[in-house]
């Protein structure tokens, strides 16, 4: 007998294609998506064919569900504009709310199937989200603004795994080893190269101005603040500087960015918006990941509304404003909020 029936979002690449078989093995009726998000040229047609060899190899349906319009609005403009007022975006925690699991799970509701899975790289009880076992691939991060509604309906067979046994285990598997040795993707879907080439397609980002100290003394020239994240050292003169300089902030009224040494770049403490906790919560201890790459410090949170504030016990250099803070109980993710 089935045990239920999950719409598995297939992206052509290794790891939805192996959730796909183990949920099939372990006895889960299953049935695909590919989901149109972007414009990149070519992309689509290449990756929903490889996500239709994989259909086909396991028997099942998969559907072709365009978002572009959906993905443009909630995480492409959202991108675009971040940059615009000077905060640092990410794209993937948004797409992750509103879209693979807002939109995903919606789409789920119209083919009847009750659970949702993809081949993230984390874990889910039904009630909370967990790091993956595989510490060096983990995505919890990237969850921490998801729905809780949401969670009773997520499956996430890859937690468990390591990546190089998902490749080992696709390797085996003669018509879909090729997807085993691909490239892996980039880090944000619609990037090719890089962001400023992004934000170049919608605006002239090339208006050099003015790069001064946090005394607001003029120090020196930047070629454009949109070019310039947090904690960024490079890129940017500053007249007779011996020591390294950093971006301590962006002016983007002014076109101007702050630098400074790097204990400037110091911070004890910060707040919070769009608050999203998996359990109520109002005071406590935890430990806080202000980007995704970093490891987690341990702070005190206090909840006020759909906001926090954040009082680390030691300091985290480079926080950037619009980034992602993702609190964490151990491996078990409480929720997250957007840098402000
Ligand atoms: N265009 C898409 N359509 C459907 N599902 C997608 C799409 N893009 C990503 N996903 C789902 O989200 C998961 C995580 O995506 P991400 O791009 O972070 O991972 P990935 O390691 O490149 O995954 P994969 O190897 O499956 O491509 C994928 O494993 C897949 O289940």
């Amino acid at each position: 007998m089935s045990k239920g029936k999950v719409l598995v979002g297939m992206s052509g690449g290794v790891d939805s294609t192996v959730t796909a078989i183990l949920l099939q093995k372990e006895g889960y009726e299953i049935e695909g998506v590919y989901m149109k998000l972007h414009h990149k040229p070519g992309y689509h047609e290449e990756n929903y064919a490889k996500a239709q060899r994989v259909g086909e190899y396991l028997g099942i349906k998969v559907n072709f569900y365009d978002l572009s319009e959906a993905f443009n609005k909630e995480v492409y403009e959202y991108f675009v504009e971040s940059y615009k007022e000077g905060l640092t975006p990410n794209p993937c925690v948004m797409c992750n709310r509103t879209i693979k699991f807002g939109k995903m799970v919606e789409f789920a509701d119209t083919v009847g199937a009750e659970y949702v899975a993809t081949g993230h790289y984390l874990k889910c009880d039904g009630e909370f989200i967990y790091a993956a076992d595989d510490l060096n691939k983990d995505q919890s991060y990237f969850l921490c603004e998801v729905k809780k509604e949401v969670l009773p309906r997520l499956l996430f067979p890859l937690g468990s795994w390591q990546k190089d046994d998902v490749k080992a285990f696709a390797s085996d598997i003669e018509v879909l080893n090729d997807l085993a040795t691909q490239k892996e993707s980039s880090e944000i879907c619609f990037v090719e190269n890089s962001y400023d080439e992004v934000l170049a397609k919608h605006m002239d980002i090339d208006i050099p101005g003015e790069t001064v100290d946090t005394e607001g003394n003029v120090v020196g020239t930047h070629k454009g603040y949109m070019h310039y994240t947090i904690g960024k050292r490079r890129g940017f003169f500053v007249n007779g500087a011996h020591d390294p300089h950093f971006v301590l902030a962006i002016k983007p009224e002014e076109n101007q960015i702050v630098v400074g040494t790097r204990e400037k770049l110091e911070e004890n403490a910060f707040e919070v918006k769009q608050i999203n906790l998996f359990e109520d919560l109002t005071e406590f201890d935890c430990d806080v990941k202000v980007r995704y790459r970093t490891k987690a410090v341990p702070c005190h949170v206090k909840i006020e509304g759909d906001r926090a504030t954040v009082e680390l016990q030691e300091p985290v250099f480079g926080l950037a404003k619009g980034q992602i803070a993702a609190f964490y109980n151990g491996d078990r993710l409480l929720g997250g909020g957007v840098i402000c």
